[in-house]
Parts: C-alpha cells; structure tokens; sequence
C-alpha cells in the first residue's frame, strides 16, 4: 500500500541590504524588516523547521548582491537550504551551490538563458528547481518586475530539460496573507509529473492543509513566510497541522 506523503514546510528568509525581510508582491520598497537573518533562520531550525527557503532579494532585483552574508548563513544552519534570487550565470550557479545548500532556483535564467539553464540542469540534476513566478498565467523574472513568457509552454520545455522540480508563486498572492492560489497549483501539477512547491500567500493553518490536500496530485512542498513573521500561528503549529 503507498503511503501518502507529509507536505514539507519551507520557512522563507528573504534578505535585502543584509536583514531578514517580507515585501508585499515581490514590490521592491515594500519591504518590513525583520532583522538578522542568521537569527530568523535559527529560530525556524529550532523550531523544527527540515528546510529553510533562502532569498536574496538583491541579487533578484539586480541592484545588489548578499552573497557573502547567504553563504555564512548557509554554513551554520544544520537543515536543508534551498537558496534563489539572482542565480544566472555559472559563477553565481557555482558560488550557490559551493555554500554547500541543498538546492538552488532558477528564476530569470530559465526564462532569458533557456540554453544555459538547460546546461546548468543536465549538470546538476535535481539540485537544481526552476522558480515559476506567475501573474495568471505569465510568467515574471529580473525580481517580479518584467515578463517572461507564458507558464505551461516554459513548463513544457523545461520538462523536456528534465528539470526535477518547480516553485510555483503567484505573484499577486506574495507577502498578501490572502490564501494560496490552490487553481494555480492543481493546474500546474495536472501539466507535469514533477514535484511542486508552493509559494505565496500562505495567512493560516486551514491554509497549509489545503495545501497539503494537494499532495497526492504532486505537490511536494509549501514556503511559509509573512503568516509566520506576523505570527499567524507558529512553525510548530504548522508542522503539525501538515503531519495528518
Ligand atoms: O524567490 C525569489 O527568487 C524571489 C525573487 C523576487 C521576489 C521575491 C522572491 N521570493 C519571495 C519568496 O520566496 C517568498 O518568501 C515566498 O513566496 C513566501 O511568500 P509569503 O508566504 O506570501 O510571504
């Protein structure tokens, strides 16, 4: 008999100008801050948390880079860490994955540099997700801030690429409390048989478990950030609501 499997939770430490911080729909200047993100990281890692979704926020908007401060961060966690923003070319590939994380996204690069993120795939497997940042069904890089084509013909050939997994945001449901876009994710799921993780708009525990109903259909994971700065319910509370 198959057992059904347990929706994973991804904390989100998402950092502009080296601090933890939440936007409202990837806005740059619609940032709240929350301080150290070496701190906010730990404290999801004792609070239970398997993975941490780490952002650089910087290097997605092109007008910075934390690099450094990411990778240090990375070192000192024990739990998994999936790191995006701003990963496009080799060196920054390369400088990511060095941090010893678990997984990187792809964002801009598998929209712009569809030969490069097809290269970057078939070198590195499934330690590498691609990031589908959606407005309806277009696509959003370079930070949320330009258009990227159409989601279910990128979805078509980055699984041609073989890529191993997808992180499906909607745009307009980010740092907005407002509930997933569950649509969106049955959609995407019904387009591929690759793992989904969900990103965006998560505001409640009824929220997570929504999710989590989803699980069957492909649906592999859900990043959690705002409901748990804003205190909405606790990253305990979450794991457990998601464990049955
Ligand atoms: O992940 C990225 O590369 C990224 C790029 C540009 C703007 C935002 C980006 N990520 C944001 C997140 O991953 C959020 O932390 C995540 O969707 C959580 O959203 P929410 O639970 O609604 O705060």
């Amino acid at each position: 008999m198959s057992e059904t499997r347990r929706l994973e939770l991804l904390p989100a430490v998402d950092v502009a100008d080296g601090q933890a911080v939440r936007l409202v729909q990837g806005e740059a200047g619609s940032e709240t801050s929350y301080g150290d993100p070496l701190a906010a990281a730990m404290a999801w890692q004792n609070a239970g948390a398997e993975w941490i979704h780490l952002v650089d926020l910087d290097a997605a908007f092109g007008r910075g880079s934390n690099r450094d401060l990411l990778a240090e961060v990375t070192g000192k966690l024990d739990v998994k860490v999936e790191l995006s923003g701003g990963i496009r070319d080799d060196a920054s590939l390369e400088a990511a994955l060095a941090t010893g994380c678990h997984r990187v996204n792809l964002g801009t690069a598998a929209l712009e540099s569809p030969d490069w993120a097809r290269s970057a795939i078939a070198r590195h497997g499934d330690k590498i997700a691609v990031g589908l940042d959606v407005r309806g069904t277009t696509l959003a890089g370079r930070g949320w801030t330009r258009e990227g084509g159409e989601l279910f013909e990128t979805l078509a050939r980055l699984d041609a690429d073989g890529c191993a997994r997808y992180v499906v945001t909607d745009v307009k449901k980010d740092g907005t409390l407002t509930g997933p876009n569950l649509q969106l994710l049955r959609d995407v799921c019904a387009a591929t048989d690759r793992p989904v993780v969900a990103s965006g708009g998560v505001s409640s525990l009824d929220d997570l478990r929504a999710i989590a109903e989803l699980v069957p259909l492909g649906v592999e994971g859900a990043i959690v950030g705002k409901a748990l700065y804003a205190q909405a319910f606790t990253l305990e509370e979450a794991l457990e609501a998601v464990s049955r």
